[in-house]
């Protein structure tokens, strides 16, 4: 998350809201192999799938948030660069994420256009796997910096790998071994901002409601309006929960490939971008995402068989999955639902 400083220039999230209760997990202690800190951890990723990761005192942590606050101002330059440029490197609808994606190219839950523009930076590009996709010149110019984030964000999610490969006692390596930085996979950073509102009636949702495809998501943001539902109907306003962003802390949470792999353990829980809460409103908000994904030809198949048998089974590879979901959401036909989160009972 970024540093205090780019919480202080902005007006406070609200108090009165209500808010999820999110454990904070301390980065020293993950990357050490604490214990009571992986106890922790797995506990957040069965119970909610999401969790707040603190890099503060911590000196990879601090180079972190250092990065983390000159890429949300890059990421404020490049999505508010003219609407030529941007088209210049447009994403390939039914093909591929990479590239800018124009606001109101998907709908929301009330069929409304949404209200987010983004951009998806491929780690392949960056580490060098395939050419860097073809982006405009303030972006290649911090070719260094992106890559640099794209890597300590990679050290991260293999620590969070091994912490849950251990408390699932498997061998260690067993989820990490599926995210070899030098293989193709469909990992990006990703650029999002979502629009101010200042009319009541653009006080609703961004972002639809959604799990995340991948295994680890890495959020930095400064201005509140992600919601996460705990449990509860979708439908149900009033069981949302707003996530308040806080200095130093980066928002994790896991997506479906972790559920499929695990049997249901893990969890993928729904969450959306609604709209920045109180004064934050006047201001476009801007996010900060590593979305994690395994290597490309890693499959589906559960990995971790104890546990209770899964009625989703498929063998399918993750790329081959993540098209077959973007199909029928696409179509409509995919129920957008928590998934995962079962006890273990073996
Ligand atoms: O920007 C946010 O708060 C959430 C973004 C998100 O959920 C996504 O990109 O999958
Ligand atoms: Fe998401």
């Amino acid at each position: 998350m970024a540093s205090q400083k780019q919480f202080d220039a902005v007006p406070p999230f609200p108090d009165n809201l209500q808010t999820v209760e999110l454990s904070t997990i301390p980065l020293a202690g993950l990357i050490s192999g604490d214990t009571k800190v992986a106890e922790q951890l797995f506990a957040a990723c069965q119970d909610l799938g999401f969790f707040l990761l603190d890099l503060r005192g911590d000196h990879l942590g601090e180079e972190i948030i250092n990065e983390i606050d000159q890429l949300l101002n890059l990421s404020m330059e490049a999505l508010n660069l003219p609407e030529e440029v941007k088209k210049r490197f447009p994403v390939t609808p039914g093909k591929s994420i990479l590239g800018f994606k124009p606001r109101g190219s998907s709908v929301t839950e009330t069929r409304q256009q949404d209200r987010y523009e983004m951009l998806n930076i491929a780690q392949d590009g960056l580490m060098g796997v395939t050419d860097l996709q073809p982006l405009p010149d303030i972006l290649l110019d911090k070719r260094r910096l992106l890559t640099s984030y794209m890597k300590h964000g990679h050290v991260i999610i293999t620590a969070i790998c091994r912490t849950l490969s251990d408390q699932l006692k498997i061998p260690t390596e067993t989820f990490a071994d599926l995210h070899p930085a030098n293989k193709s996979s469909g990992t990006t950073i990703r650029m999002i901002k979502a629009f101010a509102c200042t009319k009541a009636e653009e006080r609703r949702t961004s972002m639809i409601h959604h799990t995340d495809f991948g295994t680890i998501t890495l959020l930095a943001n400064v201005i509140g309006g992600l919601q996460v539902l705990p449990a509860g109907e979708l439908l149900d306003e009033n069981a949302w929960r707003w996530v308040r962003p806080q200095p130093g802390l980066l928002i994790v949470n896991l997506g479906d490939v972790f559920v499929q792999w695990t049997g249901r353990i893990l969890r993928s829980n729904v969450h959306r971008i609604r709209y920045a809460p109180g004064e934050q409103q006047n201001l476009d908000r801007y996010s900060l995402a590593i979305v994690g994904r395994p290597m490309s030809s890693a499959t589906m198949k559960r990995i971790h068989n104890l546990g209770v048998p899964s009625e989703e089974e498929t063998d399918k590879t993750v790329l081959e999955y993540e098209w077959y979901k973007m199909g029928l959401v696409k179509q409509g036909k995919w129920e957008m639902k928590t998934r995962g989160g079962r006890v273990i009972s073996a």
